[in-house]
C-alpha cells in the first residue's frame, strides 16, 4: 500500500530544494526557522555530504535551526564573527503581492528579521498557500514582548484596533516563551491597509522587541506550487 504525499510538504521540499541550490561554496548564510527552512537545512546538508558545496557558515535564526544545522553538519558563526550574509533563506506566515511578509509562527521572528535584513540577498520559501492580497488577511501579527510589558502593549495595540491574544503553548501550559525569554501576543486587525506604517508604530510601543511584519526586505520570494499533479516552483 503506498501513501501519498501531503501536498503541502511536497510543496515545501520543492521550494527547499530550489533554495537551497542557490547557496555558493564558501557563501555565509542566514538559517532561517520553520518547517520549511527545516528541508532547507537539511538539503544543504546533503550538499555538503556530497562535496557538492564546501566551506559555508551558517547564521541560525534560532535555538531550532542551531539544532537542525548541528544535525546536518552545517558549521554556525554569530554576528560577531562575522561582518555580512551572503544570503539569507527564510519562510513567512504571510506574502503580499510586494513581497512583504508577515512571520513569527514560530516566535523567532526577531532573530529572524536581524539576520534576514542583513543579507545581501534575502530569499523567501513558502508554498502557495501562503499568498494573500493584503496582509493580516489570514494571520495575526505576532509581537515579541517583554513579559512585564503584556498588560500595557496589550492596551495599546487594542487603541490601534487590534485583538490581541497571548500565544499560549502547545505541549506546554501557560505562555509560549521566545529564544529571548519574552512573550508573544498575536494581533488580529480587520485590515492592514499600510504595513511599513505599523510595522514603525508596533515597535514604537514600550515594551514591545519586535513585530513579525517584513517590509522591504525581502529579494526573491520562491513559491511551490502544484500544477498538473506535479511540484513546480515560481519566482517572485
Ligand atoms: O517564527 C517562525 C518563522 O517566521 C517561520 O519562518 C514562519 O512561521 C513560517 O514557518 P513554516 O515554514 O513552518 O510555515
Amino acid at each position: 500500500m503506498t501513501t501519498a504525499l501531503d501536498p503541502i510538504q511536497v510543496m515545501k521540499q520543492e521550494v527547499a530544494r530550489a533554495a537551497a541550490a542557490r547557496v555558493s561554496s564558501g557563501m555565509v548564510v542566514g538559517l532561517g526557522t520553520g518547517s520549511t527552512t527545516a528541508f532547507v537545512i537539511q538539503f544543504l546538508g546533503d550538499r555538503l555530504k556530497s562535496g557538492d558545496l564546501k566551506d559555508i557558515k551558517g547564521v541560525p535564526t534560532s535555538f531550532q535551526a542551531s539544532v537542525l544545522a548541528k544535525k546536518y553538519g552545517i558549521p554556525l558563526v554569530t554576528l560577531d564573527e562575522v561582518e555580512t550574509i551572503d544570503l539569507a533563506i527564510d519562510g513567512a506566515d504571510e506574502v503580499d503581492p510586494q513581497k512583504n511578509l508577515i512571520k513569527g509562527g514560530g516566535a523567532a521572528h526577531t532573530r529572524e528579521k536581524i539576520v534576514d535584513a542583513l543579507a545581501e540577498t534575502f530569499i523567501v520559501v513558502v508554498d502557495s498557500s501562503k499568498l494573500v492580497d493584503r496582509l493580516g488577511s489570514t494571520f495575526p501579527v505576532p509581537i515579541e514582548v517583554l513579559p512585564m510589558a503584556i498588560a500595557p502593549v496589550s492596551r495599546a495595540v487594542v487603541k490601534l484596533g487590534g485583538q490581541p491574544e497571548l500565544r499560549m503553548g502547545v505541549r506546554k501550559d501557560g505562555p509560549v516563551i521566545t529564544d529571548q525569554g519574552n512573550m508573544v501576543l498575536d494581533v488580529k486587525f480587520s485590515h492592514i491597509d499600510n504595513p511599513a506604517e505599523l510595522e514603525r508604530t508596533l515597535n514604537n510601543i514600550p515594551g514591545v522587541v519586535e513585530n513579525g511584519i517584513f517590509v522591504g526586505v525581502t529579494d526573491w520570494v520562491l513559491i511551490g506550487e502544484i500544477k498538473d499533479g506535479q511540484p513546480i516552483v515560481r519566482e517572485m
